[in-house]
């Protein structure tokens, strides 16, 4: 059964001492979620205090990157050990600003990506387009490109721990939202790629999420779409109410 899960990304956004107090607003307001999962991505100096507040709730914790080796000489770096050891149970990787910003390739991903899956953490793979890319036409290929070398070596038994983030980066932060038939043409394309990569039960199976400027305005709309999952969300998932709404629509869509 394909899980719908709302997913927060926080990015560089709350200190410690703030995550509690969204925790503590966020945490009575989606009590009663129960169909679809609730994944807060939060910075390394976060996750002690987000996974101490989210125990025994419905609310997961992410790291939003993570080294690929357990240990070693990589100054300012956090290994998948560091992030079990806080109960940390999601890691987005891939993220459209890590690979711009930190030049992560498909190959750096793909590490992350298996080591990940190797210390038992669930990956949030993020994948998209940016804009001269789509005016080009090459959604799907690119689309294809790092979906295929994020997901290189990754085994059919193990697509049942991954999540994918299809965020096109014109609409990331932007406001830009990819209306629900743009988004579902490429979540379509994306089915159909897991269907020739791992086979229909298993392509039917994988969370999709879409990222991009999802808000408490259009989230339901989007999330209607077939093969939309839920989201990652990024300015909205800062604020609990807005961010209750959203994850509230994925509720109601995953009955
Ligand atoms: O990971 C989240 C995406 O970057 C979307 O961010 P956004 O909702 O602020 O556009």
């Amino acid at each position: 059964m394909r899980k719908v899960i709302v997913a927060g990304n926080w990015k560089m956004n709350k200190t410690a001492k703030e995550a509690a107090q969204f925790f503590n607003e966020l945490k009575p307001l989606v009590a009663d979620v129960k169909n679809a999962g609730i994944v807060i991505g939060a910075p390394f100096t976060a996750l002690e205090t987000a996974t101490r507040e989210t125990a025994g709730s419905n609310i997961k914790i992410a790291a939003e990157n993570m080294n690929a080796k357990e240990s070693g000489a990589y100054t300012g770096e956090v290994s998948p050990l560091m992030l079990k050891d806080l109960g940390v149970e999601y890691v987005i990787l891939g993220h459209s600003e890590r690979r711009e910003y930190y030049h992560e390739t498909d190959e750096i991903i793909n590490e992350k990506v298996k080591s990940a899956l190797a210390h038992d953490l669930k990956p949030i793979l993020c994948f998209g387009e940016t804009l001269e890319e789509r005016e080009a036409g090459t959604t799907n290929d690119v689309v294809k490109t790092q979906i295929t070398g994020g997901l290189k070596d990754v085994t059919a038994a193990e697509m049942a721990n991954v999540v994918l983030a299809y965020e096109p980066v014109w609409a990331i932060g932007t406001g830009k939202t990819a209306t629900p038939e743009q988004a579902q043409e490429v979540h379509a394309f994306i089915r159909g790629l897991l269907t020739d990569l791992y086979g229909k039960e298993v392509a039917e199976n994988v969370t999709v999420q879409y990222g991009g400027s999802m808000n408490d305005a259009n989230a339901a709309d989007l999330i209607a779409q077939t093969d939309i999952d839920g989201g990652l969300v990024g300015g909205a998932s800062l604020i609990p109410e807005k961010f209750a709404v959203i994850i509230k629509a994925g509720d109601a869509a995953a009955k």
